[in-house]
């Protein structure tokens, strides 16, 4: 199964944050996403030209983040939008946020 057809399940902690490998296998799946240093959160930068298309990026995660009920941090402004995903309950990732990160690019990239 798809990431996209998947759903985020609720994480209430008490679980180990996934490993730098198995997010890097993810990673493959969600293009354009980064992984940060310590491989606990992942980023995807939109460029987008002009900030009603940024604020438009934002919204669209935002509508994503409700659905799925896994909430990031974004930020935006002119030209460029970004949205951060990781697992606060665990303090690093699990396979909701590229569940998350693949309905993002579904949503924007289309
Ligand atoms: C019950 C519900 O699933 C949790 O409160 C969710 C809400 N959204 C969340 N979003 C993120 N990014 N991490 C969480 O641990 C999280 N917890």
């Amino acid at each position: 199964m798809s990431l996209t057809e998947k759903h985020c399940t609720p994480c209430q902690g008490g679980i180990d944050p996934m490993t730098r490998e198995a997010a890097e296998r993810y990673l493959a799946d969600v293009p354009g996403w980064t992984l940060n240093d310590d491989a606990t959160r992942i980023t995807r930068l939109f460029k987008t030209g002009d900030f009603a298309k940024a604020q438009a990026v934002a919204n669209k995660a935002g509508d994503v983040a409700e659905q799925e009920d896994h909430h990031p941090n974004i930020r935006f402004g002119y030209g460029w939008c970004e949205v951060e995903i990781h697992t606060h309950a665990i303090g690093g990732l699990h396979e909701n946020d590229f569940i998350y990160a693949a309905k993002v690019n579904e949503a924007v990239d289309g």
